[in-house]
């Protein structure tokens, strides 16, 4: 059955799908990551989220990983990757060259609002009240500026952050403080090709910077990006940086970007991380991927009474509406011209 097709005012025909709207997530590469994207698409389930995990994953994501990732009831999609341009950027972390590639995802118009993770992200309650918050605007949450990898920034410098601008006022002889900075571990937007040409076509001309694609929305999104509580994306330095800020029993999703907190790489050897606030969370990130009872069950046929099938259940019929609107689509376009 061929869902019905929308023109958009871009002139795009867009199939509206069961769902317009949906998580996605990002992997590269045949390493471990693959694990923090099974845990992700398991606390998504246990939160009992109403929408489709998406993973965008570059060619190098062999098919036993994509295999694993379907399984659990993701819907993956190979992405091509994005090379910023020719740099001599030290990047924070060298392997962040690969995450400009995550531009990609704005091409995902087949739904009309989205909500990134990163793969080290850990969803503990439902978020899915992030899809009703008003359209054309960018939400995140506000980064942190005091890990020594802001070192080479002039707010690190002189230990201004934006977490706690009452504690080092920004001095006006460095003109206008810095605009809000967020995190791009967690990110709510409206995928839409005219957004992603220009994202595209402003990364070409924009000299890379540390934090690579992080930096780049920043500026792109700098004037419609709206704070949200960091309560959505608990970036973990915050717990020894600003705990001041941090309601820890109120925190809904975890960013473990800590040097030395990816769950399934933990030793405890790196710096903070023998914390009992990390250990916890670490032990809670495992809770999640070691229970068998949050596993993906191939779904019994859909109900004709109209129950309730939990959403997790619908992706591969989702994924073929998907495929099978394209098709028509593209059959529609053409038709017209045809005529
Ligand atoms: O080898 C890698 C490195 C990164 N990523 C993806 O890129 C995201 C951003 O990298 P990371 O989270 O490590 O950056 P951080 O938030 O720790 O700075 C990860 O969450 C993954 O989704 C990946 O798939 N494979
Ligand atoms: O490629 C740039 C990266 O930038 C961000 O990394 C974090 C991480 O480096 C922490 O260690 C820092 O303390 C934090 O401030 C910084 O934002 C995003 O989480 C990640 O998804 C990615 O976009
Ligand atoms: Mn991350």
């Amino acid at each position: 059955m061929a869902p019905q097709l929308v023109a958009k005012p871009d002139g795009y025909v867009q199939p509206t799908s069961f769902y317009s709207r949906a998580f996605v997530t990002f992997l590269a590469g045949n390493g471990d990551y693959v694990k923090g994207v099974v845990g992700l698409a398991k606390g998504l389930r246990k939160v009992k989220t109403a929408y489709p995990l998406i993973v965008a994953v570059l060619p190098d994501v062999p098919e036993e990983h994509r295999r694993i990732l379907e399984d659990q009831g993701c819907i993956v999609r190979e992405i091509d990757p994005v090379y910023p341009p020719e740099n001599q950027t030290q990047f924070a972390m060298a392997y962040y060259v690969i995450n400009y590639s995550k531009l990609r995802i704005w091409e995902f118009v087949e739904y009309s609002k989205m909500i990134y993770l990163d793969g080290d992200i850990q969803v503990y309650d439902n978020i899915d009240d992030l899809f009703d918050l008003p359209d054309g605007h960018f939400y995140a949450v506000m980064d942190c500026f005091c890990e020594k990898t802001w070192s080479h920034t002039p707010q690190y410098k002189i230990r201004y952050c934006q977490q706690c601008p009452e504690k080092v006022k920004w001095p006006a002889e460095m003109g206008p403080s810095p605009s809000l900075y967020f995190n791009a571990g967690m990110f709510v937007f409206e995928p839409s090709l005219a957004t992603y040409e220009d994202l595209l076509k402003t990364l070409k001309i924009t000299p890379p910077t540390p934090f690579a694609e992080q930096d780049l929305l920043n500026m792109y999104f700098r004037d419609i990006y709206k704070p949200i509580p960091n309560v959505y994306n608990l970036v973990l330095a915050m717990l020894w940086r600003h705990l001041e800020n941090v309601e820890l029993d109120k925190v809904k999703v975890v960013h473990y970007c800590a040097a030395g907190s990816k769950p399934w790489r933990y030793t405890g050897k790196e710096e903070n991380m023998q914390r009992e606030d990390i250990k916890m969370l670490v032990n809670k990130w495992w809770d999640i991927y070691n229970d068998e009872s949050l596993d993906y069950k191939k779904p019994e046929p859909v109900v004709s009474d109209g129950t309730h099938v939990e959403a997790m259940a619908l992706q591969p019929l989702v994924a073929a509406a998907m495929t099978e609107a394209k098709a028509s689509a593209v059959h529609y376009v053409a038709a017209p011209s045809a005529a």
